[in-house]
Parts: structure tokens; sequence; C-alpha cells
């Protein structure tokens, strides 16, 4: 039996090179908690804020806690717990990986790290192909032979091997066309839903927030300026920049009944 901890970021202050990006951020991430969205223009520290959650970017100020203990000064053991709880997808897919590993190479790796951080997963190589929608035929091709979009569903389906009490996803389906970015964020959604699994998500695509996301965080300049349901935060905000970013939304999205 696993202990689901809470992912806490307080007052959280800190950027890159000695100069804060994230000015006081407080989120709260847990299994079982409906996903939530984070909005805001290029710049404004969306990836800075993931990467501080998961501890590669420490804070100047403030703290990010996993389950009380500060993330950035995890014992081996924790951090290998930690590894398998809180997962990332990145825009960049599957950064680091040997393009001649095969995706049955990949997936396992996902596989193994939920067995090292003591949540067994059951699940097989089929089932999390099934999960991103791809064929069983995938299974043996090495990812320099994939398009962009399909290692993005490759790294979806390694980060929900571990059946993760947080998933942390930035930007993670440009590169798939609109119609299978549909699909996956609905196979996502299930799937989250069914494992429990709480989601933050860093969108530019506002269409993508409003349809995964029950409620989103407006980041300006480092600060969360609104937060609420997106379609009510954009129709209702006074902000300028989350003005400009309402009147450039989707229709879908600008609709407000
Ligand atoms: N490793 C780094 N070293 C120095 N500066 C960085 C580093 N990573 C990010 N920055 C800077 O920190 C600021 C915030 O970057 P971040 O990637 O968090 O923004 P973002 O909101 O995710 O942007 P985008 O929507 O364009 O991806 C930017 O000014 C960026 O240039």
């Amino acid at each position: 039996m696993t202990t689901s901890h809470i992912l806490q970021a307080r007052d959280l202050w800190a950027g890159h090179g000695g100069e804060d990006v994230l000015r006081g951020v407080s989120i709260e991430l847990a299994a079982g908690q409906e996903p939530v969205g984070i909005v805001g223009p290029s710049g404004v520290g969306k990836s800075t804020l993931v990467s501080a959650l998961l501890g590669e970017v420490k804070p100047s100020s403030g703290t990010v806690t996993w389950g009380g203990r500060t993330v950035t000064r995890l014992g081996r053991r924790d951090k290998k717990t930690f590894k398998a709880a809180v997962r990332r997808v990145s825009q960049d897919g599957l950064p680091g990986i040997d393009p001649a590993s095969t995706v049955t190479h990949v997936l396992k790796s996902g596989l193994t790290d939920a067995r090292k951080g003591g949540r067994p997963s059951g699940q097989s190589i089929e089932d999390l192909l099934d999960l991103v929608a791809l064929e069983h035929r995938y299974a043996d091709r090495p990812l320099r032979t994939l398009s962009g979009g399909e290692r993005q569903r490759v790294a979806m389906a390694r980060a929900l091997a571990t059946r993760p009490d947080v998933l942390l996803l930035d930007e993670p389906l440009t590169a798939l066309d609109p119609t299978m970015r549909g699909e996956i964020a609905g196979r996502v959604k299930e799937t989250a839903t069914r494992l429990g699994t709480g989601v933050l998500l860093v969108s530019h695509d506002l269409e993508l927030v409003h349809r995964m996301t029950s409620s989103a965080h407006l980041l300006v300049d480092g600060e969360f300026v609104e937060s609420g349901p997106l379609q009510q935060v954009l129709a209702e905000s006074e902000h300028p920049v989350v003005r400009e970013l309402a009147e450039a939304a989707p229709l879908a999205v600008q609709r407000w009944s």
C-alpha cells in the first residue's frame, strides 16, 4: 500500500541565475483532486513552476514540500518514491533518451520506476499503448522512427505507467493535431479520474485547459492574478493581460453561459 502525499508550494519565489521568475506562488496538488490548469503568456514562469515542484529549481524563498518534506532535500529512498508518485510530461516528449530505444524499452522504464517507488502498477505494455491510442505494433519501434506527436504519446504512457498521484503536464500534446489532441486529452482525463491521479496542466491551449480542467490559475509575471473556472475568469477578470488572453481565446472557450 502506498501512502499518497500532498505536493505543496507555499509562497514560492524561485527563478534562474539568482533572478526570481516566480513571485509568491502557492498551490496544492494531490491524488483524487480535480485537474487544475495554469495559463499565462510566454515567459511568465509556467515551466519554472513545474521544475520547482519537481525540486529541479530551488526556491529562493518559500517552500515546496511533498508529504511535509522539502522536495530538494529528499533522501535516496524518498526520491524513488517521489519519482514514481509525481510524474512530468513536457513538450520535449522524452528528452535525454537514446533515440535507438524501442517504445517497449521506454515504457518498461516507467514500470521499473513504479516498482522502485513501491507502486506495483500491474499494467502491460499493451495496456499502456491503449491508454494513448497507439497500436500494439508500435511496441518494437525505435523512438527515432516516431513522429513528434507519437513520441509525446509514448511519454504520456510512460508517465501513467506508475499510476502517479500527481501528473504535471507541461504543454504535453503540442505536437498532435487538434483531433488527436482532443482524443488523447479525453483519454488522459478519463485515466486520471479512474486512477485518482491529480493533474496539473500547463498550456497555452485554452481550449485544452477548458476541456481538461475545472479550474485554472492565470499566471502573469510570476504571480497568480486570477483563479477559478477558466471561462468565468476569462469573462469576468479586469486584469489587462487576462483581457488580452480572453479576446484571443477560441470561441468555444469565450462562450460563457
Ligand atoms: N534554465 C534557465 N536559465 C535561465 N533562465 C531561464 C531558464 N529557464 C527559463 N528561464 C527564463 O525564465 C523565464 C520563465 O521561463 P519559463 O520557461 O518558466 O516560462 P513559461 O511561462 O513556461 O514560458 P513558455 O510559455 O514560453 O514556455 C523566462 O524569462 C526564461 O527565459
